[in-house]
């Protein structure tokens, strides 16, 4: 079919300078209908919000509003200072005049998570997400987001977390033979300096390779790559870039992210990204053509492989779901990188700081200690099952593991664990934005919140537009969740009667703890990561004893790179040095 009628070609050719000032005044109109776009939606509407009446800081700037004190101070701790000052509801100003609102109030906060088609993701952050991932689960909405979900979520069922598992044990116990050959190696009285962050870095990464789709990256053994594993290399380098990319996010890249198809402002660093992904989305298309074959030669009842990655495959080819709810190959291969983009960084993160804490405080290292070689087979206080590794695992007969349930059977490491994700969030603040006026509605019992104007509101009113922040780190602070001591690490908190008391109050898919979120956008993997960040633990501690190697050196956490980690107050890059000795 022809794109123009005929007699309108004709005329187009026959008066080219008509032609000319048509297609001048169309492109003057698609420009005034964009300014006026700007001005009525993105520009003006901010400056009629509700939001405007509600407490909050004052905004120093147009341009930035309150975003250049967020970034100054550390991690989550400018929209702490103003829930202490203004209290559980106030707004501060974003980009360009943009109203964000911040709220600790349990049933407003329920209601936000629980209501993802109202409060979606900003643009900017799925824009990076995309650019970093592509379009998984953590970059999609609405419907498809649901049906994204409701497989993943089938991936990760406990028994396919508890198979996941022994892989898990496998990786950190091969870098526990890392660690021990350094230590063999050094002279310094049997003791090791190794970069924690780095280390644990690699591991996780070589973890997700392998549970993610059955792929070992070998990254603890990077240094002895050869040729034949280019491919891995290349996936490794692809990912790492990808997230080294999301580093020290500058106001240039904010609006790079905001003009997604504007390949003129991406950054270096962020063309570098775009690159990562399409190896990745190539590699992913390979693999996933190869797992496939691999179902449709085996069947899909028979025993196979067990990565997430097999198991979307599998539950996406499997004749019980109908074939208008199953994932398209490209939002399969999405997951992989969304999997790596989303597990990698915060679990490393996670445990870095676990290793910060432990090497800071010894008589918190001993009491897990003494909590583990009590429960070894042999002791006599042993009440935990274990398990020796399975057949087909190089450590079969060497090694054996509590079973999956029974780590949770060590109740001070629990405790621990729970108070590092609680005290130091991986993702301090998550942020929605509103798709339609609407109403937050707030506790019965909340006294109402004491407005600009003198008024009590008792709801929040919100404009289409307004920015929405989840506090996590804020919120894991609270003195109303955690009482006076909230700002200690007391892994005790969690324990008995005062543990289970804790377990009721906010709405979070982890009981009290608001780092994996709640609702219907709720981390997928935090059973997996709580199993991943528990055996890393377990491994590190039952064979070496760690220490800080200087007590002058001050580690802070970093607040522009895309996760909370930590840093050697005045020196470049993040790490986190760390002494190691056999027990
Ligand atoms: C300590 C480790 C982890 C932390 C603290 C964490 C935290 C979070 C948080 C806060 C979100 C919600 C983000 C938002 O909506 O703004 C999230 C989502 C997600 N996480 Fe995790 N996560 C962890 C580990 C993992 C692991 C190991 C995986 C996968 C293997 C994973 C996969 C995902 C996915 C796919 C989503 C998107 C869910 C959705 O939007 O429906 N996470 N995570």
């Amino acid at each position: 079919m022809a794109l123009f009628p005929d007699f309108l070609g004709t005329f187009l050719l026959k008066h080219p300078f008509l032609t000319f000032i048509v297609v001048i005044l169309l492109s003057a109109l698609i420009l005034v209908y964009y300014i006026l776009y700007l001005l009525t939606g993105g520009l003006i509407r901010p400056h009629f919000s509700p939001a405007l009446n509600l407490p909050g800081p004052k905004s120093p700037s147009y341009l930035w509003g309150n975003v250049k004190t967020i970034r100054d101070l550390l991690p989550g701790q400018a929209h702490h200072e103003w829930y202490e000052q203004y209290g559980d509801v106030f707004a501060y100003k974003g980009f360009f005049g943009t109203n964000r609102i911040c709220t600790h109030d349990v049933r407003a906060l329920q209601y936000v998570l629980n209501h993802g088609e109202e409060f979606t993701k900003p643009e900017e952050v799925r824009n990076t997400l995309k650019k970093l991932g592509g379009e998984g689960l953590i970059w999609a909405e609405g419907a498809v987001h649901k049906r994204q979900r409701r497989v993943v979520l089938n991936a990760f069922n406990n028994n396919n977390v508890r198979q996941l598992t022994e892989v898990i044990w496998e990786k950190a116990l091969e870098l526990r033979d890392v660690w021990f050959s350094r230590i063999g190696k050094s002279a310094a009285a049997a003791r090791a300096s190794v970069d924690g962050l780095d280390w644990i870095a690699k591991l996780t990464f070589d973890i997700m390779g392998l549970t993610g789709f059955g792929f070992d990256f070998n990254y603890i053994n990077i240094d002895n790559l050869d040729a034949e594993e280019q491919d891995a290399d290349e996936l490794v380098k692809a990912i790492k870039q990808a997230v080294e990319s999301g580093d020290n996010p500058s106001f240039l890249a904010f609006i790079g992210a905001m003009l997604p198809r504007s390949k003129m402002l991406l950054r270096l660093k962020e063309k570098i990204a775009a690159e990562a992904h399409d190896t990745m989305h190539a590699l992913g298309l390979k693999l996933l053509q190869e797992k496939k074959e691999e179902i449709l030669k085996l069947g899909p009842n028979e025993e196979q492989r067990s990565d997430l990655c097999s198991l979307l495959v599998r539950a996406n080819m499997s004749p019980d779901v109908p074939e208008s709810l199953r994932l398209s190959d490209e939002d399969v291969v999405a997951q992989i990188p969304t999997f790596l983009i989303a597990g990698h960084e915060t679990t490393t993160t996670t445990v870095a700081w676990a290793l910060y804490i432990i090497a800071t405080n010894p008589e918190i290292q001993n009491k897990i200690r003494r909590e583990i070689i009590t429960s070894l087979p042999g002791s006599s206080m042993s009440a935990v099952p274990f398990t020796p590794f399975t057949p087909f695992s190089p450590f079969h007969g060497r090694e054996s593991h509590p079973e999956f349930e029974a780590l949770n059977d060590h109740p001070y490491l629990d405790a621990f664990i729970k108070e590092v994700l609680r005290l130091y969030p991986a993702l301090p603040v998550s942020r929605r934005v509103a798709t339609k006026d609407c109403v937050i509605p707030l506790s019965p019992e909340f006294p109402g919140i004491k407005c600009k104007d003198g008024s009590i509101a008792h709801q929040i009113r919100v404009q289409k537009g307004d920015g929405i922040d989840i506090a996590t780190a804020s919120i894991n602070l609270s003195r109303t969740f955690f009482g006076e001591d909230a700002a200690e690490f007391k892994p005790e908190r969690w324990l008995g009667a005062k543990g289970e008391k804790l377990h009721t109050m906010l709405p979070s898919i982890m009981p009290n703890i608001m780092t994996f979120l709640g609702g219907s956008r709720a981390c997928v993997g935090y059973k997996f990561a709580m199993a991943e960040i528990k055996i890393v633990i377990y491994t590190i501690i039952r064979n070496f004893r760690i220490e800080f190697p200087d007590p002058n050196m001050e580690i802070i956490r970093k607040n522009d790179a895309i996760v909370a980690r930590p840093l050697v107050k005045g020196q470049q890059g993040n790490q986190l040095p760390l002494r190691i000795r056999r027990v």
